[in-house]
């Protein structure tokens, strides 16, 4: 810097030019480095001699700080330090064009962490930037000097890797998904945290950062539908199937005002007697153009984008009113039962939502059977333990839905406060030829009895599968064999129809 400044101090004086300067010194009374700006010109005497330099020489140590701190806030990210989009932009500029010159592949990587939100919304926003903290650190660990690691806001990460081929990213994926799933000790929280990847590669995945972000950030919601923890590559299909989504997802957001959301019904019959001893509302949407939408399909598009809080309290106001309904038109008295999504359950207030419901509609809330599927409870069985709880507790019945798909730990389902296990269709299917099936119905029908509970199987076509599960003392049973789901106007005909 002293040699800059001099030589450029030089060339003023041989060129008598004005003097415009920058620069920062060294305080002689403390060693603190200040910014100055040094203004001047050059007097020269009768000969045209410089003689002396006069001028101004200003300290502008603040505003060099502030200039820097906006250069900072403009390009990283300040709670990790990480470069921001903009920065990213640019760095990626030089890494394409070597890359071209080179003829070289660059991963990109799109990186979330799976339920962060939790964290934020359970432990407190300051924990959560610690974590998001403590995972920009482990990420930088397993990064060459080469790689360019950003933070896009939120719990979002993009990655890029120059010079890597396919396997090269599916080695780097697996180690930031070995290192973000160690346990996170942050003040006297252990937490674990894991994360879902999505990759792409230059050039066939795309030439601009846009696009291979864009694309990766597609096979990152394949990594997070496949299970989370996990990485995903891009390819082209998942564009067909992600233009779906967002037509969907967009036609969803209006499809409560446009009335386009209908429940059907689907009746349940006690084995024993043969008679109807409840329905379960299944949610149908038809859409103007789109046709008829799959619940399987659109529910959890719902789910991901936060609509399933208010299309869920639809169809529990709807199943209410609509039993309220029939049981003041004379209709025997039945079980609403209603399916519940992960969302929903870990929505603080559901059991009051349930309660106020059934209260307005003013039906005794022994009617209401909510379907919980095993997945969803063991999720975090702690949690469903408090919220089946407090549901009892206002009378409110509780079934697990697609019972043997998951994992259910026995000592959590003894303390589960639920009335019936669903067995899941997919058993019930082959139950005739299969037997592996057969012992799993079995199974869980006994352990049902052991712990009290009911059982229901769903998914029932035949007499045979019928008359199998009778032998087995399963208690009532959904299915085709009986009815299909039907409107409300159809079921009433079925309802008469059996007295
Ligand atoms: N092959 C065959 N299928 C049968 C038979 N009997 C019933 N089904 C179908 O099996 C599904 C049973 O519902 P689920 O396991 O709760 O699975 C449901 C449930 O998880 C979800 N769903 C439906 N309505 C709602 C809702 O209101 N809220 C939430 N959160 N999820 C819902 O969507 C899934 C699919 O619903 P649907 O398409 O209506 O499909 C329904 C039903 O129509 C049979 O004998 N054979």
């Amino acid at each position: 810097m002293r040699q800059e400044v001099q030589a450029y101090l030089n060339k003023a004086l041989e060129h008598n030019l004005k003097i415009e300067q920058e620069y920062w010194i060294t305080r002689q009374s403390d060693g603190s480095k200040r910014w100055v700006r040094n203004k001047g010109m050059v007097v020269l005497n009768a000969h045209n001699i410089p003689l002396a330099i006069v001028g101004t020489l200003q300290d502008i140590t603040e505003r060099r700080q502030t200039e820097l701190a906006i250069e900072e806030l403009a390009h990283f990210d300040q709670l990790t330090g990480l470069p921001n989009r903009l920065l990213l932009n640019d760095r990626f500029k030089y890494a394409i064009n070597l890359a071209q010159r080179n003829n070289e592949p660059i991963a990109v990587l799109f990186l979330d962490l799976d339920h962060f939100k939790d964290i934020n919304d359970t432990l407190g926003h300051s924990i959560g930037d610690k974590v998001l903290m403590e995972i920009a650190n482990r990420l930088k660990s397993v990064l060459r000097e080469q790689d360019i690691l950003s933070r896009q806001g939120g719990d979002e990460f993009i990655l890029i890797l120059p010079n890597t081929d396919a396997d090269g990213a599916a080695l780097v994926a697996s180690k930031l998904i070995e290192i973000i799933a160690l346990p996170c000790l942050i003040e006297q929280h252990e937490l674990s945290v894991t994360a879902s990847v999505g990759i792409a590669i230059y050039p066939n995945d795309g030439t601009t950062l846009e696009l291979l972000s864009k694309n990766a950030d597609i096979a990152m919601y394949r990594a997070k539908n496949e299970g989370r923890n996990q990485f995903s590559f891009y390819t082209p299909e998942m564009q067909t199937q992600y233009a779906r989504k967002l037509t969907l997802a967009n036609a969803l957001r209006h499809a409560l005002e446009r009335n386009e959301l209908q429940l059907h019904y689907q009746p349940q019959l006690s084995i024993n007697t043969g008679h109807i001893i409840g329905v379960e509302a299944l949610l149908r949407w038809y859409h103007p153009e789109l046709g008829m939408v799959s619940p399987a399909e659109f529910i959890p598009i719902a789910e991901s984008n936060g609509l399933i809080i208010a299309i869920g309290e639809w169809v529990l106001r709807t199943a209410a009113q609509q039993l309220k309904y029939w049981i003041v038109s004379g209709f025997k008295p039945m079980v609403m039962a209603v399916n519940l999504s992960a969302v929903q359950f870990r929505q603080s207030n559901l059991p009051e939502l349930i309660t106020s419901i059934l209260d307005e509609v003013e039906l005794p809330h022994q009617y209401f059977e909510l379907e919980l599927t095993e997945a969803v409870a063991m999720d975090n069985p702690l949690t469903a333990i408090v919220v089946m709880d407090k549901l009892h507790d206002q009378g409110i019945r509780m079934a697990i839905d697609d019972f043997g798909t998951g994992y259910s730990s026995l000592s959590y389902l003894k303390k589960f406060n639920v009335y019936k296990l669903k067995i899941d269709q997919s058993f019930v299917r082959d139950i005739i030829v299969d037997l592996e099936d057969r012992a799993i119905v079995t199974a869980i029908i006994n352990l049902a009895s052991n712990l009290g509970l009911q059982t229901i199987a769903e998914g029932v076509e035949t007499a045979e599968q019928l008359d199998f599960l009778r032998s087995q003392g399963c208690n009532e049973a959904q299915g085709y064999y009986f009815s299909k789901p039907l409107t409300a106007a159809q079921f009433e005909d079925y309802a008469r129809a059996m007295k």
